[in-house]
């Protein structure tokens, strides 16, 4: 737990940084030198050589997931292979093993992640690792210790080690009782699953280590992400990345979410361009440390329908999974994007008809195109 050493000050310090114009002196947030937790280092670790650089040296934790080969794969084009280190709990295949560096890291081993940190020289950490809101519900102790004691793990180590902190939130950290159409930054957050309530504890936390240790951290709220290359990890929104993959095999798609279900998506390079940008913004342009970011929102009818204009002969039933059903009634339909496009400049390249496209090019269709015709 935090050592807070000088109670007023601290309480200045709070009170001054939610601006509350009280006229007290400030001492900078920064300076304050307080170390969240302090454990001994005593295992050895083989670092992996970096080269030098005034490159971020990042590493990505949950990295073999639907989206941290991709974020790898551009932050290794933007800084270099060798300062992007994945890492994971799975093995990872050969083409993602052999592409860059890869770590073995559990989030939950507190001393094995400080050291990777440290012997590594980490200055950017992509905090992926997370149990998603359809496989949370079914592990419910596994989802809390891996999306909050895990949490607490790397808000401590980055705020001990200097390290600017991404943690990603989503369309799931809002509830029946948020606004939903559209769903601005800032409004009543209560969810009813254990990934919501985690991940609004995580803005929450991460906000707050901002406030009062001078943490660089910033969040985006994604909504779902569809992918073509890699496979979503037990989430509300999958069925909108399974029908490609059906439509192609078999040409049948079974949904489990209601047709008329609205949610908020977007394509995965969306996805990375937004992240990464946000953490190249200056600090000076984030008037939020926590902000939503939207390109489109449709139902399992509506993307059927597009899916159809490239495979004509795709069926679709719906037999509807009423756990997701319960998650997807309560979560938003449209996002309220517009901080982050006035902030920091977001804009979106792919809506539906784009995103489509590009997934049945990634997927080769054309076999299933021309028998279709
Ligand atoms: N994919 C999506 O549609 C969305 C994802 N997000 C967030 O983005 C992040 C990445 O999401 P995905 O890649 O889709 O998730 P995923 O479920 O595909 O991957 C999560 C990874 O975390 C790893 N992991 C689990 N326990 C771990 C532990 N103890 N230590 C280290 N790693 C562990 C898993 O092995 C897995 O590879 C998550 O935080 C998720 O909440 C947010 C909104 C939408
Ligand atoms: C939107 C998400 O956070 C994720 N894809 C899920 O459905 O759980």
């Amino acid at each position: 737990m935090p050592i807070v050493k000088n109670v007023s000050r601290a309480v200045n310090q709070l009170l001054q940084s939610s601006g509350c114009g009280c006229g007290i002196s400030v001492v900078p947030v920064r300076r304050i030198g307080i170390s969240p937790r302090q454990v001994a280092s005593d295992a050895s670790f083989h670092s992996v050589s970096f080269s030098r650089s005034d490159h971020p040296r990042v590493l990505i934790t949950g990295g073999l997931g639907q989206l941290g080969v991709g974020l790898a794969k551009l932050l290794r084009k933007r800084f270099g292979k060798n300062n992007v280190i994945l890492s994971d709990i799975r093995k990872p295949a050969d083409n993602v093993f052999y592409s860059g560096p890869f770590i073995y890291s559990d989030i939950l081993d507190y001393k094995n992640l400080r050291e990777i940190v440290v012997n590594n020289r980490i200055t950017w950490l992509f905090h992926y690792s997370a149990l998603l809101s359809a496989v949370g519900e079914a592990n419910v102790p596994l989802a809390r210790a891996v999306n909050i004691t895990g949490l607490h793990n790397v808000l401590d180590i980055a705020a001990e080690h200097n390290l600017r902190l991404f943690v990603p939130s989503t369309i799931g950290a809002f509830g029946p009782t948020s606004p939903r159409d559209p769903t601005p930054d800032l409004c009543i957050q209560r969810p009813r699953t254990i990934y919501g309530v985690s991940k609004v504890h995580a803005e929450l936390m991460g906000e707050y280590y901002h406030y009062r240790y001078g943490l660089d951290f910033r969040c985006l709220r994604y909504p779902g992400i569809i992918s073509a290359d890699s496979q979503p990890g037990g989430g509300t929104t999958d069925y909108a990345v399974q029908i490609f993959h059906d439509a192609i095999k078999t040409g049948k798609f079974q949904c489990n979410l209601k047709p008329d279900t609205r949610l908020p998506m977007m394509y995965i390079d969306d996805c990375l361009k937004a992240t990464l940008e946000v953490m190249e913004a200056p600090a000076e342009a984030l008037s939020m440390r926590t902000y939503n970011i939207s390109a489109m929102s449709f139902s399992p009818e509506e993307l059927a329908q597009e899916v159809q204009k490239h495979v004509p002969e795709l069926q679709v039933t719906y037999s509807v999974d009423a756990v997701r059903q319960a998650i997807a009634d309560s979560w938003p339909m449209n996002f309220d994007d517009s901080n982050a496009r006035r902030d920091w400049g977001w804009k979106h390249d792919y809506d539906l008809p784009e995103l489509v496209t590009t997934m049945f090019s990634f997927l080769g269709s054309d076999s299933r195109i021309a028998q279709a015709s």
